[in-house]
């Protein structure tokens, strides 16, 4: 079996601009050196919007800071007249280690579609970057008990044309669309069914070790308060926490969901 770090990742959405952004990052960081957190054993992302990306990066550098960050989207293409759109080559040039793809609120109100999502998956791993693809169900599909085959179409949709070796170093996010935002936490056991279903289907798509090897987040409403039960699940690998992750207090807190298990 492989060992899967257990990587928190806190997506900041459209909040923070590039001030509040150094301001809250150096918190976060002062918060885990106090507790001498050990990265190797939890890994710490932020995702910050793309114009505070440069800020996070002079920061990173400046001070070491363990903590690796990642941007909310990227384009498809590398260069070209796509106004607006934020080419992959440049996340690389600064530093950024992931890219989120497909994220819900991309698919919902920017009509992403599953052609998109695969093309963005593609032009991350080409530019050096790990995507994070997030996929998950509406309430309405999962009270018609079609959550686990509908997550796992996008699933498919998404890894169309990558290699194995690719999908070893992806990272997956599950997220509910109903629980994201809204307080409302899918159970620990909802968390696992799916994750478990997740890496089913990567082992029928590849085999059991690109299965092993891929890491798979939990998303949707996450708190210090309720981290620990979902990371107790086999197959969980760590967080995409939104909301709570604008807190640097609460988002120390999450990353050493360990320490707190143990009353440390
Ligand atoms: O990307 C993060 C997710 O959408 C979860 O957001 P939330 O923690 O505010 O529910």
């Amino acid at each position: 079996m492989a060992q899967r770090t257990p990587l928190m990742a806190g997506n900041w959405k459209m909040n923070l601009d590039h001030h509040q952004a150094t301001h809250t990052l150096q918190k976060l960081a002062w918060t885990l050196k106090d507790a001498k957190h050990d990265y190797a054993a939890v890994e710490v992302a932020v995702i910050p919007p793309f114009t505070d990306l440069r800020s996070v990066q002079t920061l990173v550098d400046a001070d070491k800071l363990e903590i690796v960050y990642g941007a909310q989207d990227l384009s498809a293409h590398e260069s070209g007249a796509y106004t607006g759109e934020i080419s992959p080559l440049f996340l690389a040039k600064l530093g950024v280690t992931y890219a989120l793809v497909g994220h819900s609120e991309r698919r919902e109100y920017h009509a992403e579609s599953d052609e998109l999502i695969n093309a963005k998956v593609h032009s991350a791993f080409k530019a050096g970057l790990v995507p994070i693809l997030c996929i998950g169900e509406l309430l309405e599909t999962r009270k018609a008990g079609e959550h686990v085959a509908h997550t796992l179409a996008q699933l498919d949709a998404a890894l169309q044309g990558l290699t194995a070796e690719q999908v070893r170093t992806l990272v997956v996010a599950y997220e509910p669309v109903w629980a994201i935002g809204t307080g409302e936490t899918a159970t620990p056991e909802d968390a696992q069914e799916m994750s478990a279903a997740i890496r089913g289907r990567l082992a029928e798509l590849y085999d059991a070790e690109t299965a092993d090897a891929v890491r798979v987040l939990y998303g949707g409403s996450v708190k210090s308060s309720n981290v620990a039960s979902i990371m107790a699940k086999p197959d969980v690998d760590g967080a995409l926490v939104g909301g709570a992750s604008l807190d640097p207090e609460e988002f120390a807190k999450i990353a050493r969901f360990q320490a707190h298990e143990v009353g440390l």
